[in-house]
Order: C-alpha cells, then structure tokens, then sequence
C-alpha cells in the first residue's frame, strides 16, 4: 500500500508548491480537506492522524496544535515547515547536505524540521567552513540576503500583488528585520556551529520566488593561511557527490559580471559561489537558491523522500 501523506496547509504558499511537485507521483497516496475545510480543527486531527507522514506547512501556533494532535499516535511521522521546532533537539534539522550523517538522521526521525529558507543558504555556507577550522571561535559573522516575496507567504503576496491593498508594499526591495531579532537567527547559529550570533540583514525584492544569501569574510581573521582558494576547496571537499547543492568552480565565478536572484526559481537546487580576488584578503561567499524550492517545498519533498525510504 503506498504511504499517504497528509500536507496540513496544502492551499496556503508552501503547501500548494509541495502539492505541485508530488502531482505526478503514484508512489504515495495523498489526503486532502476541501479548502473550505482547511482550519477545521475536527478534519484536521483525523487526517493527521491516518497519515504516514505528515507534513506542516503551517504558521508556528497551528503547527505546534497539529504536532499535539499526533504526540501520541507513533505511527504517524512529521515533516514540519515552521519555525517552532528547528533548534529542538528532539527533531532532525531537514537539511540533508549539512554534515555527512544528516541524511541518515532524518531517514531514520520521526520529526524533521524543515529548514528556514535563509538558514538554508547561510548554513550551506558557513558549516563547512567551521567543520574545516576554518572560521574560527568568535568571528563577527554577517548574513546579507534578498528573498522573493513569496517567502513573505499569502499575505506579503497580496501586499505586492494586489495595489488596492490596505498594506499594499510599492517598495522595489526593502529591508526589513531592522531589530536584529529575525526569527531565523537562532537556527543559523545552532546548525552554523557558531558560538556567536551573526548580525541578519534580510531583505526582499519585488519578484516572487529566489534568494541571493552573502557572507562576506575578511580573510586575515580566518584560520592561518586561508585563501579564496582553500575556502572553495574546503565547500567542494564538503558536497562532494551531491546533486542538490553545488558548488560553483572559481574559473566560473571569476568570470560572472552579475548574479540573478530569480536564476534558480522553479528548481530545488542551491548553488554556492566564492567571489573575490586572488590573493586579496576579502572574499564574498554566496548562496543562491529558490526560497520556495531548496528554501522550503522542495527541501519538504526531498525529506519525505528520504524518510520513505527508511
Ligand atoms: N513561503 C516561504 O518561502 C516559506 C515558508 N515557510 C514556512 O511555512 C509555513 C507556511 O508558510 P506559507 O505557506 O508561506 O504561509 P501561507 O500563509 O501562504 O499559508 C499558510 C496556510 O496555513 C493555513 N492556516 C493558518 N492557520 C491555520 C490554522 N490554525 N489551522 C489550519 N490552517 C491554518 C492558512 O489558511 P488561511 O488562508 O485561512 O490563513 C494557509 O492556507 C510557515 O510556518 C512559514 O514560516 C518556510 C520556509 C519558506
Ligand atoms: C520574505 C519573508 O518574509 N520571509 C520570511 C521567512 C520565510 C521562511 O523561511 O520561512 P519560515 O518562516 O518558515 O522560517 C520572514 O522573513 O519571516
């Protein structure tokens, strides 16, 4: 019997992506509720509950309500997209490139956190780098990024979307996160292995789905003799035989006058860039990725997949 799958918020941003992409897939049976139905917490509690897998892509409240409705059903697995549960050592951080082990330890989970869209690049960057040594106890980390305004979900979409609306944002980009305190903070510095927060800056542009995540370094204040050269060999060393996320030849990215937020969008891959000059002592590390794609929904089915087939 194929495993059924219950998307929990399968018409809000995330949910509807991750419907989009297990379209074709008769490996796996999908439950649904009618629209209408999507907060009836009666429906919900029962779907949830026949589900193998079940997969949350719901705002943190309604997640952590859902999650209590499963507690104590162990035949049901959770996938879940929120923030609530990312740095909770009792759940499997979904981010299957991260370390060596990563992939197996969600194979095996019952609960997997889904990776923030943002942590997702900024730990695809800085990880291996302190795995390797490389960035040393106490550097001042920094993470700039722009995301598309889906990342924002059904209300910031209708706030770009829709020019009669109350809160209608005209802004071409915008920051915003100005206090410091974005809610992705904590998951970057856990699963960064960083004893240090970084400062966040995030912004988003005036396109709907793509990413660009910079953590520039100064190189003299990194471990002894480190060069652009040995930090992409150090990211290569770390995803070598991985075809999700990649990184970028140097010859490649010497050569690129630009980087294009949107050139990922529609895909579930992230590509990793180390810009710079030889011999010069800054580099820019770069993540790019579609914030819908490796960003949530395609990292959620990359998941459930490798949960499948445990
Ligand atoms: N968009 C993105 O790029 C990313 C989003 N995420 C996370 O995924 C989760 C979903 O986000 P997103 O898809 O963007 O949000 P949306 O607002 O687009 O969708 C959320 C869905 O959940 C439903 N919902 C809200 N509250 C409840 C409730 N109490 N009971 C049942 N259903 C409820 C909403 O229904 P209604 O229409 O009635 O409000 C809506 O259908 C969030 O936790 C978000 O942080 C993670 C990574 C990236
Ligand atoms: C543009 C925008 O608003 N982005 C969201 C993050 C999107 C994401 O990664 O989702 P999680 O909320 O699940 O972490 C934000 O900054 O809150």
């Amino acid at each position: 019997m194929a495993p059924k799958i219950f998307i929990d918020g399968e018409h809000g941003t995330t949910g509807l992506q991750i419907r989009t992409r297990m379209a074709g897939r008769h490996d796996v049976e999908l439950l649904s509720i009618p629209e209408a139905e999507r907060r009836n917490a009666a429906m919900r509690e029962d779907m949830l509950n026949s589900a193998d897998i079940a997969i949350l892509c719901l705002p943190d409240d309604a997640s952590k309500e859902a999650v209590q409705m499963v507690s104590a059903n162990n035949n049901v697995r959770v996938i879940d997209t929120s923030t609530a549960f990312r740095v909770n050592p009792g759940w499997a951080y979904g981010f299957a490139e991260m370390d060596g082990a990563q992939a197996d330890r969600i194979r095996a989970a019952r609960f997997v956190a889904n990776p923030g869209c943002y942590p997702t690049g900024a730990i695809g960057l800085i990880r291996p780098l302190r795995a390797a040594g490389i960035l040393p106890d106490g550097y001042p980390i920094t993470v700039n990024a722009v995301s598309g305004y889906t990342g924002g979900g059904k209300q910031m979409i209708a706030q770009m979307e829709n020019p009669d609306h109350p809160d209608a944002i005209t802004a071409p980009h915008f920051l915003y996160g100005l206090p410091l305190t974005h809610k992705h903070v904590p998951e970057m510095t856990v699963h960064g292995l960083l004893d240090r927060a970084p400062i966040f800056s995030p912004s988003v542009g005036k396109f709907a789905q793509g990413m660009i995540v910079q953590v520039p370094l100064h190189l003299d204040d990194l471990a002894e003799g480190t060069t652009m050269e040995s930090i992409h060999a150090a990211l290569v060393a770390h995803y070598a035989g991985q075809d999700i996320v990649s990184v970028v030849p140097l010859a490649e990215s010497n050569a690129l006058p630009r980087v294009n937020a949107v050139e990922l969008e529609g895909k579930d891959t992230m590509k990793l860039f180390v810009f710079g000059t030889s011999g010069a002592s800054q580099v820019n590390l770069v993540a790019l990725l579609d914030n819908l794609g490796k960003g949530a929904s395609g990292a959620a089915v990359q998941n459930m997949d490798l949960m499948l087939a445990s």
